[in-house]
């Protein structure tokens, strides 16, 4: 009897009243009791830290990587240099320390970030740390940390701030079993990779903040990434980038994955874009939190075929690396983003023909100075 009544009185006080679309306000499991994280009870996940007219002041965790130093460079464009800070548990070059502010944040240290969120009067926060799909694959227990652990860190810091917080996923979240040609936002996702599991935990979590305790949780979910000005980290697509360098500087390319292997693809611009207009959308304009993104989805050999219209003499040889192949072959084809395209007018601007005018420009220029020196 007791029992029954003990677990009504819980059930009742975790379901709450529904209102619009999200329970009641309560705050997660582990803030209760005496854990470091202990915080009031009766704090209020729901309330605004920063009034409508106020710029946000920005958070990038994992700043550092292929994205997250483009990513600062349009957001400080945007909200001003001071209000957008970068960080990483690396040690960032010169050019990148001297451009606007840039702090110490390791994800797996929830104290180090609550500090800097509170330090900082954070209000936004983008979680760029992770592990990649083949970096990953050489090393579970590290991706998991970072990639599960961390996000758990990620998260509670931003429940107990009020944060806005986004979380990139990706293609990699889906698996052999879902539909790969076109894949929707909703479907099967079995991914047999820790770098995808990872991302279903997280597209999954977010979302289980943002009904449970109020959390302002957006994610998208990328393609492969193609920038001009910084390294991949240890992807599936990277292939994608390499073959710009190689084709200018050697005039040929070994390629790691088939000649058909065709995946989603995005030019950074774009995806950069696309990040900070899901950002700035009015909350009831998202009709789910967790939308796929896309521009336009290539084969090695399609892309070598537009190199060639630039470079002639480009050859491309290939060496297929299996760890990546089999990730590659388990990965969408092609991604419906319809749900963006609709709720938040997400629109890609760049296809293959620009993408690569683009890159081989970037670069050519890079090596025309490289030559005359
Ligand atoms: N680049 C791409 O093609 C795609 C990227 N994404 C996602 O976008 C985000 C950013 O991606 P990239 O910049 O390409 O990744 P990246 O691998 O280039 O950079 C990740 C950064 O995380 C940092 N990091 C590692 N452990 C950390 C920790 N404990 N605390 C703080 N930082 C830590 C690393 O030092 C690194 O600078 C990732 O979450 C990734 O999953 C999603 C789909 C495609
Ligand atoms: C598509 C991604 O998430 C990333 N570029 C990878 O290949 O792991």
């Amino acid at each position: 009897m007791l029992i029954t009544k003990m677990l009504r009185q819980v059930v009742g006080q975790m379901l709450g009243s529904p209102a619009c679309g999200c329970w009641t306000a309560a705050p997660p499991l582990r803030f209760l009791g005496t854990s470091p994280r202990q915080i009031p009870a009766d704090t209020n996940f729901h309330s605004a830290s920063f009034s409508g007219t106020d710029q946000p002041r920005v958070l990038i965790t994992g700043g550092l990587g292929q994205l997250g130093v483009g990513l600062a460079n349009l957001l400080r464009k945007r909200f001003g240099k001071d209000n957008v800070i970068l960080s990483d548990i690396r040690k960032p070059p010169d050019h990148i320390f001297h451009s606007g502010p840039f702090i110490y944040s390791d994800i797996l240290d929830y104290k180090n970030l609550r500090e800097i969120v509170v330090n900082n009067r954070i209000t936004w926060l983008f979680n760029y740390s992770a592990l990649l799909s083949a970096v990953g694959e050489a090393n579970v227990s590290l991706a998991r940390a970072v990639n599960i652990t961390g996000l758990h860190n990620v998260l509670d810091v931003a429940a107990e701030h009020s944060l806005r917080l986004f979380v990139p996923s990706t293609i990699g979240a889906f698996g052999p079993t879902s539909p790969r040609n076109p894949t929707p936002d909703l479907c099967v996702q079995r991914p047999r990779t820790i770098y995808g599991v990872s991302k279903v935990h997280a597209e999954l979590m977010g979302e289980y903040y943002h009904y449970r305790y109020g959390l302002d949780f957006r994610c998208l979910r990328y393609p492969g990434i193609i920038s001009a000005d910084s390294q991949p980290g240890g992807g599936t697509t990277d292939y994608a980038v390499q073959i710009f360098h190689d084709a200018l500087k050697n005039g040929k390319f070994e390629c790691n994955l088939k000649p058909s292997t065709r995946l989603p693809m995005m030019y950074i611009d774009d995806c950069l874009r696309a990040t900070l207009e899901v950002m700035e959308a009015p909350a009831e304009s998202l009709s789910i939190r967790t939308y796929n993104v896309n521009a336009m989805s290539f084969t090695p050999e399609d892309l070598a075929q537009e190199v060639l219209k630039h470079i002639p003499e480009f050859q491309i040889t290939y060496n297929v690396d299996s760890v990546r192949q089999a990730i590659a072959d388990s990965w969408p084809m092609n991604f419906d983003d319809s749900n963006a395209r609709k709720d938040w007018g997400w629109k890609h601007e760049f296809d293959l023909p620009e993408l690569v005018t683009t890159m081989l420009n970037f670069h050519g220029s890079d090596t025309r100075v490289a030559h005359a020196n």
